[in-house]
């Protein structure tokens, strides 16, 4: 068997995996895929390279494939639809239960994470004719709720019509939308107790033991009906207890629910309605899946592409959602059926706001690089769409959210997560962002006070511009002139680590795309002006937003497959990109956003392989570009060089704090060096080769051997003299 198969995973899909040589599931697969394929709601925080994107595509392709071979049979399982007879366990119903309100696992926790409406759910099963019953709730959360009992015919919105009768947090009970007070308000932590005596045909309820007596007096027609536990709530959550566990404050005389005999038990009626099979609409995908930037939309969907290899009939449709591509196109093949969706928000909302995609069978709803996509101001669209999802399927399946990143521990994430996501499970290796160990990063500081080579430079990278008209220039030592001279002296120091290592083969990051565009000049004329890695030791491409979507193509492809050498960037590239044994990345600028610093040096250090990362450091304030909303062409033709507060586009960045937030964020220090760049070594005692695999098993054992060699000769010698010794004592050997 597979590896992959024990964690759940489809020998087809296994095979398809094996193939791509994953011969084992990488730490957060192994956690995540079962905890998909179980139904639930996952928040995936592991370090970069670690394998996140299968770890949700995996289990994504395989349930949509599943769900699509029982649309086809005509097949609908799961769900307590199948249960025609009464349900031996006492348990929330998935099915007698409103749209919003999720259930735990185990039928016993329920939440609605709704602030507007009240959501409710029945148990699925009730009581009838004779006997006196109890159950416990425990509030678990802020919000409101109701808790009491109802027949089959009542609202869920318990208390709203005379077959229903409830309690609420703020001391009323409620029957027939009459509120009156009762009892006492409740909130966290207290245990609210339902008590229903069927034999004198009343309803009572208690707080943390005390008993607040008759609540309803139930009219015969009610007496007569089977009763169910129910509750309701608006944005909370209640655990109950039927009995499965002890009860903190059964009262005297009644029983828990699991001890009613089932003479006088009734299934609920509305759980156990068959629904018929599931009909597939074209234009409504199981899956959504949104990724930050049109490559890595690309880069997942390739991946689902490969693991669906080996799956037959049906076929599970894919569609990626980019812009730059024909929507009418796209539109086409939406109407031709789409199972899986991959794509950037933009094109994304066209088409779901245009009703081209409808979310009404939408089974996963996937944020990748979730904090990445909040901090593009993104919180509106995956608010908006997650609230268009119905929260459970046709066939009763609820909506599954999952949420990835490497730099996942963000108050805004956590925050999304309390407000969406249902009973979600911590996917967490590290508990905090860090950075793999295959990664080893430096940081070069770039001092032009006490490095005046910069003044005799002939020739040197062109500048972004901000100091065209400060007059800076050699002899100078103004903050501008020393600004202008940590632009030129950086991209001198990448120079030189560049030839010093012999790197052929590196991502490098500049923080404009002005920058970007810039150091592309400047390196293909150091290679003498071609672009092809033939003739050019700096053949490079560029990758920012303003390269139009096929060029973006071309160029990140022409990388990939190594016709150039290097990868020009802004942090458009930051994230997830997954560029095979890339063993060198540069940063001439430390990122704005701390959390893209780990981002960044992640392209390299994956799948095991080890990297190395090389940021260059101002140690003196550096004047850049910084286009805000304000400025009307976003940075195009802007030559607005005053400072922001000012009115201009330009801000002093202080690299040195920069580096001091990232450092305090991880919580290390970063390994610095000087202009020479000389990388210190470290645990790796130099044997490591970028791009590699980090255990190499020949060598080492070889040296290991040799290191061994005198003290195992000295062990020998020393063991052969105690011989002689004993020999000598004992027998008086000569
Ligand atoms: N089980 C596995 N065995 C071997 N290689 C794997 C396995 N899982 C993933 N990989 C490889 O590891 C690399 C990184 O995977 P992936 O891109 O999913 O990482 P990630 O955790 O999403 O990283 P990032 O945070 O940068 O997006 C890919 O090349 C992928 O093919």
């Amino acid at each position: 068997m597979a590896a992959f198969e024990e964690f759940g995973v489809l020998p087809e899909i296994a095979r398809a995996v094996e193939e791509m040589e994953w011969m084992l599931p990488t730490d957060v697969q192994s956690e995540a895929i079962p905890l998909i394929l179980g139904g639930g709601d996952v928040l995936m925080a592991a370090e970069t390279g670690s394998g996140k994107t299968g770890a949700f595509c995996l289990p994504i392709l395989q349930i949509v494939w599943e769900t699509l071979k029982d649309m086809e049979t005509g097949k609908t399982k799961g769900s307590d639809a199948d249960a025609k007879e009464t349900p031996s366990l006492w348990e929330l119903s998935k099915n007698d239960r409103t749209s919003a309100m999720a259930i735990s696992s185990d039928g016993l926790t329920c939440q609605a994470r709704e602030f507007k409406d009240w959501h409710g759910v029945r148990t699925s099963k009730g009581v009838c004719n004779s006997g006196k019953y109890y159950y416990e709730t425990k509030i678990t959360d802020e919000g409101l709720c109701r808790v009491g009992w109802s027949t089959e015919q009542a609202s869920l919105d318990l208390g709203t019509d005379k077959f229903g009768f409830g309690f609420g947090g703020t001391g009323k009970k409620s029957n027939s939308k009459q509120f009156d007070s009762y009892g006492e308000a409740f909130g966290k932590n207290d245990i609210i107790g339902c008590m229903l005596d069927l034999d004198a045909g009343r309803i009572s309820f208690s707080k943390n033991g005390a008993d607040f007596g008759t609540a309803f007096q139930l009219p015969q027609q009610i007496q007569r009906s089977a009763i169910f536990p129910t509750i309701c709530v608006k944005n909370a959550e209640i655990n109950c207890n039927f009995g499965s566990r002890p009860m903190k404050h059964l009262p005297k005389g009644y029983k828990m629910l699991t001890e009613a005999e089932a003479q006088f038990t009734k299934a609920n009626g509305n759980a156990s309605v068959i629904k018929g099979p599931v009909k597939k609409i074209n234009n409504a995908p199981q899956a959504i899946i949104i990724e930050p930037s049109r490559e890595l939309a690309e880069q997942t969907f390739q991946q689902i592409q490969k693991f669906q290899k080996h799956l037959e009939k049906p076929v599970v449709r894919q569609l990626l959602v980019v812009g730059g591509v024909n929507i009418k196109e796209q539109m086409s093949v939406i109407d031709e059926g789409v199972d899986i969706v991959v794509g950037t928000p933009g094109r994304l909302e066209d088409l779901i706001s245009g009703g081209y995609i409808s979310l009404s069978q939408c089974r996963f709803f996937v944020l990748d690089e979730a904090d990445g996509l909040l901090k593009q101001g993104l919180k509106n669209f995956i608010t908006n769409t997650h609230n268009r999802i119905p929260k459970f399927t046709p066939d009763c399946k609820r909506m599954q959210m999952i949420v990835c990143s490497a730099t996942l521990h963000d108050f805004e994430v956590k925050k999304l997560s309390e407000t969406l996501m249902h009973f979600p499970t911590w996917v967490d290796l590290k508990g905090e962002d860090s950075v793999p160990e295959t990664v080893h990063h430096v940081v070069v500081k770039v001092d032009p006070q006490e490095d005046l080579s910069w003044e005799r430079l002939t020739k040197h990278v062109q500048t972004d511009g901000v100091h065209a008209a400060d007059g800076v220039g050699p002899g100078k030592r103004t903050p501008e002139t020393l600004s202008e001279a940590v632009k030129m002296l950086k991209i001198e120091y990448a120079v030189r680590a560049i030839k010093k290592y012999n790197i052929d083969r590196a991502i490098i990051f500049c923080r404009t795309k002005v920058d970007c565009d810039n150091l592309e000049r400047y390196f293909i004329a150091l290679g003498r002006g071609s672009g092809s890695k033939a003739d050019n030791p700096f053949s490079c491409v560029c990758l920012h937003g303003d390269r139009k979507p096929h060029e973006r193509k071309n160029n990140y492809d022409s990388f990939k497959q190594g016709h150039v050498r290097f990868l020009i960037c802004t942090d458009v590239a930051a994230r997830g990109l997954d560029i095979g044994g890339l063993p060198f990345m540069l940063n001439i600028t430390l990122p704005d956003d701390k959390s893209n610093y780990v981002h960044r040096i992640g392209r390299v250090g994956r799948a095991d392989r080890m990297g190395l990362a090389i940021s260059f450091v101002s140690t003196v304030p550096e004047k850049v570009w910084f286009h805000g909303e304000w400025c009307s062409s976003r940075g195009r033709n802007c030559y607005n060089t005053n400072l922001t507060d000012r009115g201009g586009c330009c801000v002093w960045y202080n690299e040195p704090q920069y580096l001091a937030d990232i450092e305090e964020h991880l919580k290390i220090t970063i390994d610095q060096v000087g202009p020479e760049v000389e990388i210190p070594k470290n645990e790796f005692d130099g044997k490591v080769t970028y791009g590699q695999k980090r255990v190499n098993i020949g060598t080492n054992y070889k040296d290991h051997v040799a290191q061994m060699v005198p003290a195992v000769t000295e062990l020998s010698k020393m063991e052969s003299m105690a011989q002689i010794t004993y020999l000598k004592r004992h027998f008086k050997v000569a």
